[in-house]
């Protein structure tokens, strides 16, 4: 469906040579574990020996859910928009954390019900939130491919500003519940395996929400392609990242991918175009209940295992130094000859 998104495949002559570079410096062959694996993906993304960060950038996608309003979210609908506001402000978590490591910041309103400000925010809202996919579809088919278009726009425009590593990070009351259906569509898995406490529901609150779940699924019963799931249960803010994600790779830009609500935009644009997953890192696994099995379904395997739940790319933010570690030891390790070492026996 998405033609545009054109996406090569690695070069694997490309690995050899990567893996040639690595076996060469200062350590016992795969020493360096996930961060060899990393070193080698970077450089087969950059088509290049000697891999470089440009730019790194974390964009953070915006909406409002309707299905906010059966009480699956143990919040408010209008945290949504006073996070933007304290986004804006530099006071969230993924603000400090860009801060302290070097990351460039931007805010998406792809769909927030009412901003307090739009000052500092970037305006791409495609409506004011989604409809509640309890019996209804969250969005039209027109209004899904405008998200999509949002977040391949987003990532089009930081290129275009020089940058090469890009994570994604979301906010949006709600978005658990989302992701946990869109998990089950594209998966064929029963909703009750891929619901998860989200900001903090408590047993009862978890009942509930599955109930509410089970319901809209019921309501949504059929096979369907992973857009037409988005589009069913999804949120603007995901859509948006699936764009995002797929233009991404369209580029050979890295992607850094967060927590269990960007995993499950991973998801949808993995079974757009299965080619996407070469230019993602995932970033953690996080608490959120079926962030793991997720991750599984990607075949991923991720840097970090924190019990991370917040969302807002933070968990990508946080392992950003770990890829930034790869690209150093790829650059700057000594050789076994440089530095007059002796190889492993025979
Ligand atoms: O990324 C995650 O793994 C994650 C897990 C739990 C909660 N969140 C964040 O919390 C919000 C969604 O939680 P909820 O309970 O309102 O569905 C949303 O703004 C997410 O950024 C994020
Ligand atoms: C305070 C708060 C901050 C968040 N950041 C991402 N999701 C969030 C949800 C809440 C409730």
């Amino acid at each position: 469906m998405h033609n545009k998104f054109v996406i090569e495949a690695l070069d694997q002559g490309l690995a050899e040579a990567l893996i040639n570079k690595i076996d060469l410096k200062t350590k016992p062959q795969g020493s360096l574990g996930q961060l060899e694996s990393l070193a080698c993906q970077i450089g087969q993304i950059q088509q290049t020996l000697e891999p470089e960060i440009r730019q790194p950038k974390m964009i953070v996608f915006a909406a409002d859910h309707g299905i906010a309003l059966e009480g699956v979210s143990a919040f408010p609908q209008e945290v949504t928009a006073q996070m933007v506001q304290n986004f804006v402000n530099g006071g969230a978590a993924v603000n400090v954390f860009c801060r302290q490591h070097g990351l460039d910041f931007e805010i998406v309103d792809v769909g927030v019900g009412q901003l307090l400000s739009e000052q500092g925010v970037q305006l791409c809202k495609v409506a004011n939130g989604t409809k509640s996919f309890l019996n209804a579809d969250a969005m039209s088919k027109a209004q899904c491919l405008q998200a999509i278009d949002v977040g391949a726009e987003r990532v089009a425009q930081a290129a275009r500003e020089g940058s090469n590593l890009l994570a994604f990070g979301e906010m949006g009351i709600a978005n658990t519940a989302s992701a946990a259906a869109i998990m089950a569509g594209c998966l064929g898995l029963d909703v009750s395996d891929c619901v998860g406490r989200g900001t903090g529901l408590d047993d009862q609150g978890l009942q509930h929400k599955t109930a509410v779940l089970q319901q809209a699924m019921q309501y949504h019963q059929g096979e369907y392609s992973a857009q037409q799931w988005l589009a069913k249960v999804g949120g603007f803010e995901i859509a948006a990242m699936v764009g995002a994600m797929l233009e991404a790779a369209h580029r050979r830009i890295v992607i850094l991918v967060d927590g269990f609500i960007c995993s499950a935009a991973a998801l949808v644009a993995s079974q757009i175009n299965p080619l996407v997953t070469q230019y993602m890192i995932f970033c953690h696994q996080g608490a959120e209940h079926a962030h793991q099995r997720l991750l599984e379904a990607l075949e991923a395997k991720p840097l970090l295992d924190l019990a991370l739940r917040l969302g807002e790319g933070s968990g990508a933010v946080l392992a950003y130094p770990l890829v930034e570690s790869a690209l150093v030891f790829l650059k700057e390790m000594a050789s076994f000859d440089s530095a007059g070492v002796s190889r492993e026996r025979d």
